[in-house]
């Protein structure tokens, strides 16, 4: 099922566009790398989905998702998000209710139970009343994972979900996402396709334009054709990227 249809959308910033004639539809079974070059418009798709930048063209949801009810979840990149804000861990994961207009001091025992439970699953329940201040950026990460997944959402955003997060819990959080993949649509923007690619199902190339490949299994002469410099190094059977800047 078709969640998410963007038709002919375009974004300019200061006149300089950034995505340029954007055909692209997201499905709610799809588990989606979105991979392309530095400035090459990623963060900017999303955030077009999400409705926080203008754009020209349309872009249509399907019944039940919107942007405004937490049907779809988002873990921005980090450099977005203020750290100095007087907040705990726990607040911050309570945070992903507030699209339903609810207030902090409004949490249901429910809904508490639930942001215990993921902050267990994403190993910070320790950390829950600590000011976010006072937290590494692996643990910030992770706290804005379970910020993401409080609203229960259809489709869940994410931009750029490993940095500042180690080895360890990357996998840990690929596996995470294979498994909510059951119930969720993800879509996750990602620079290292040599590690997203034994996870996702389907790769969406960002050049200005898109172009959708509904394979995990995708090469050089493909993202050439597509307008996607990057280059994948192959280091046994797992294929690397490199990515030039342009
Ligand atoms: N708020 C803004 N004002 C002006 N230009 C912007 C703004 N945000 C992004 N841009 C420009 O738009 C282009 C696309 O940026 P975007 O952040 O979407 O790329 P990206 O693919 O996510 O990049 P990266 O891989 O570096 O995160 C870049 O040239 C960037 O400089």
């Amino acid at each position: 099922m078709k969640l998410v249809s963007l038709h002919n959308v375009s974004v300019s910033y200061e006149g300089i566009p950034a995505l340029r004639d954007v055909t692209l539809d997201l499905f709610s079974d799809d588990f989606t790398g979105i991979i392309g070059p530095n400035g090459g418009g990623k963060t900017t798709l999303v955030k077009a989905i999400l409705g926080m930048v203008p754009y020209s063209g349309r872009i249509e949801f399907a019944d039940g998702i919107s942007i405004h009810d937490g049907t779809i979840g988002y873990l921005p990149q980090q450099n977005n998000f203020d750290r100095q804000f007087p907040i705990s861990v726990a607040e911050v994961v309570y945070s992903g209710l507030q699209s339903r207009k609810r207030l902090v001091f409004r949490i249901s025992s429910d809904e508490r139970k639930k942001a215990d439970e993921l902050m267990a699953m994403a190993g910070i329940a320790p950390l829950s009343g600590k000011p976010i201040g006072a937290i590494s950026g692996g643990e910030m990460q992770r706290a804005l994972l379970c910020r993401a997944l409080i609203s229960d959402p259809k489709l869940l955003i994410l931009d750029e979900p490993t940095n500042f997060v180690d080895n360890k819990f990357e996998k840990e959080l690929y596996e995470i996402l294979a498994s909510l993949n059951d119930r969720m649509a993800i879509v996750m923007v990602s620079h290292d396709l040599g590690t997203i690619t034994s996870y996702v199902k389907s790769i969406v190339c960002v050049n200005r334009t898109v172009h959708r490949h509904n394979t995990n299994n995708i090469t050089p002469e493909q993202l050439a054709n597509y307008n996607c410099p990057i280059q994948l190094i192959t280091h046994g059977d797992v294929p690397h990227t490199v990515l030039k800047r342009h």
